[in-house]
C-alpha cells in the first residue's frame, strides 16, 4: 500500500495539458481557457450615464437653477456637441456623457417646461457617471481559467470574444463491471443492483469540464471487460468501477495486465478506496476504482478528477481548508480516512460535523455530506475544536 499523495503523484506524473481548440463563446460554458485572454476593448468605452436625466455642470445646476436642454444623447447614439454654460443635455442610462458636463442630473430632480428644467431643491447630490474603463480596460487579463461559469462567459462577452481558445475536453471511459448490476430504469434480477457509480462518477466528470464516455457494464467474464477495454481505447482517460479487490469475481487487474496494462500501483492507504489501481494500458491512462459506491465516489474526488484537472490545465486540487471538530472522533488506523461530513461556517470559522456512519457502501450518507475530512493515518483520537483537514466533495 502507498499513501494517497504519492499514489495521485504516480497517476499525474504523465498526464499533460490536451491541445487547444478555438470554440464559440456561446459552448464555452464548463470549459477551460488554455491560455490567458485580454480584454478586446474598454468598458464602457466612454464616460456614460448611470441614469435618465439631464446631463449638465455640477457648478451651475445646483437646486432652483434653470437651464435650457439643447439635445439629446441616447444609448447608441451620442450627443456631438458641446454642452455650454447654462444648458443642459436630455440623457439616457448608457448614454455618452457629452463634452462640457461633469454631472447628471436625474428626471426626477429636475421640473421640465419646454427646453427649460428647474433643478429642484434637495436634488440627488450624485454625479451617476461611469468613467471609461470602470468594469475594465483594453488589454486586462480576463481574471479566470475555469470552468467557466455563466458570469465568466458575460464578462468574456463583453471583451468581446466570439470564440475562445479552450482546452480540448478530457474524454473518460466509464467502465462498470459486475454481474450483479444493471443499468437505471431496468429490472433488477432477485440478486442484483442498480449499477450507480457509473452515474455519479459521470456527473462528477461532466462537472469537471470533461466528456464522460458511459460503456455498457462489463460482465464478471474476461472476454467482456477485454472488449470493452477495447472500446475505450481512444479515450483520453479510463476509469474503471469495481473488481478490483481480491475476489474470485474481481477481474479488472488480471484482465487489464493480460491486454498489457503497466501496472503503476496497487492498493492505498486510504479509507475508503484501498483496492485502488492505476497504470498505462496501450498508452492510456488506466485507473481501477473500487467497487463499493461511495469509496468509487471518493476515489473520483481524490484521483479522477485531479486527473481531469491536469489535462485541462488546471491545478490538479483537491484543495483542501483547516476546520475545527464540531465533536470527537476516535483514533484512526493505518489508512488516511477521508470521512463524510458537513461543514458549516461559524463566527469561530469553519466547523465540520463528521457523521457517525461511515459504511462505504452508504450513498445516502455522502449524498448528505458536503465535505471529507481527513484523518491522517495513524492519528490519535481529536477531540471538539480540534483543526481538521477538509476536502469539499465537487
Ligand atoms: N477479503 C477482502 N474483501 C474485500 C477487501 C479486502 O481487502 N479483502 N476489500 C474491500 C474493500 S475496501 C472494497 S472497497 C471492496 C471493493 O471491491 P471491488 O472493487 O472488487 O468491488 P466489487 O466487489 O465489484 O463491488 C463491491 C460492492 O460495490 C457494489 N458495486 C460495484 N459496482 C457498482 C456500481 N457500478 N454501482 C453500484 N454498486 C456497485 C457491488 O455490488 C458490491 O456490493 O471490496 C471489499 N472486499
Ligand atoms: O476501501 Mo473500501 O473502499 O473501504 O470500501
Amino acid at each position: 500500500m502507498i499513501p494517497v499523495a504519492e499514489a495521485r503523484a504516480r497517476i499525474l506524473a504523465p498526464l499533460s495539458p490536451l491541445p487547444t481548440e478555438t470554440v464559440p463563446l456561446a459552448r464555452a460554458l464548463g470549459r477551460v481557457l488554455a491560455e490567458p485572454v485580454a480584454a478586446r476593448r474598454t468598458q464602457p468605452p466612454f464616460d456614460a450615464s448611470a441614469m435618465d436625466g439631464y446631463a449638465v455642470r455640477r457648478a451651475e445646476a445646483g437646486p432652483g437653477a434653470v437651464l435650457r436642454v439643447i439635445g439629446e444623447s441616447a444609448a447608441g447614439a451620442r450627443f456631438d456637441g458641446v454642452l455650454g454654460a447654462g444648458q443642459a443635455v436630455r440623457i439616457f442610462t448608457g448614454a455618452p456623457l457629452p463634452a462640457g458636463a461633469d454631472d447628471v442630473l436625474i428626471q426626477e430632480d429636475a421640473d421640465r417646461n419646454g427646453d427649460r428644467i428647474t433643478v429642484r431643491a434637495g436634488r440627488d447630490e450624485k454625479r451617476h457617471i461611469r468613467p471609461a474603463g470602470d468594469d475594465f480596460a483594453a488589454g486586462d487579463v480576463f481574471p479566470g481559467r475555469g470552468p467557466l461559469g455563466p458570469a465568466d462567459i458575460a464578462l468574456l462577452a463583453a471583451m468581446n470574444h466570439a470564440a475562445l481558445p479552450l482546452r480540448r475536453r478530457p474524454v473518460v471511459a466509464l467502465i462498470a463491471t459486475g454481474d450483479e448490476l444493471v443499468m437505471p430504469g431496468a429490472e433488477p434480477g432477485p440478486d442484483q443492483i442498480v449499477s450507480s457509480n457509473n452515474f455519479g462518477l459521470a456527473a462528477m466528470l461532466t462537472r469537471a469540464g470533461a466528456v464522460p464516455r458511459l460503456l455498457p457494464i462489463a460482465a464478471d467474464r474476461p472476454e467482456s471487460l477485454a472488449a470493452l477495454l477495447e472500446l475505450a481505447s481512444d479515450a483520453d482517460l479510463i476509469v474503471t468501477l469495481g473488481g478490483a479487490s481480491v475476489g474470485d469475481h474481481d477481474l479488472v487487474r488480471a484482465t487489464a495486465l493480460a491486454q498489457g496494462l503497466e501496472l503503476g500501483f496497487y492498493k492505498v492507504a486510504m479509507r475508503p478506496g484501498k483496492p485502488l489501481m492505476a497504470g498505462t494500458l496501450r498508452g492510456t491512462t488506466l485507473i481501477g476504482l473500487p467497487g463499493n459506491p461511495v469509496s468509487a465516489m471518493v476515489c473520483g474526488a481524490i484521483f479522477v478528477l485531479p486527473a481531469v484537472r491536469t489535462m485541462l490545465g488546471l491545478p490538479p486540487g483537491p484543495e483542501t481548508r483547516a476546520a475545527r471538530l464540531a465533536g470527537p472522533v476516535g483514533r484512526n488506523g493505518p489508512r488516511e480516512h477521508y470521512m463524510r461530513a458537513r461543514l458549516e461556517e461559524t463566527a469561530d470559522g469553519p466547523r465540520v460535523t463528521v457523521f457517525e456512519r461511515q459504511d462505504s457502501a452508504l450513498l445516502h450518507v455522502l449524498q448528505a455530506a458536503d465535505c471529507l475530512a481527513v484523518r491522517p493515518a495513524d492519528a490519535p483520537a481529536a477531540a471538539a475544536g480540534d483543526l481538521v483537514q477538509v476536502v469539499p466533495l465537487p
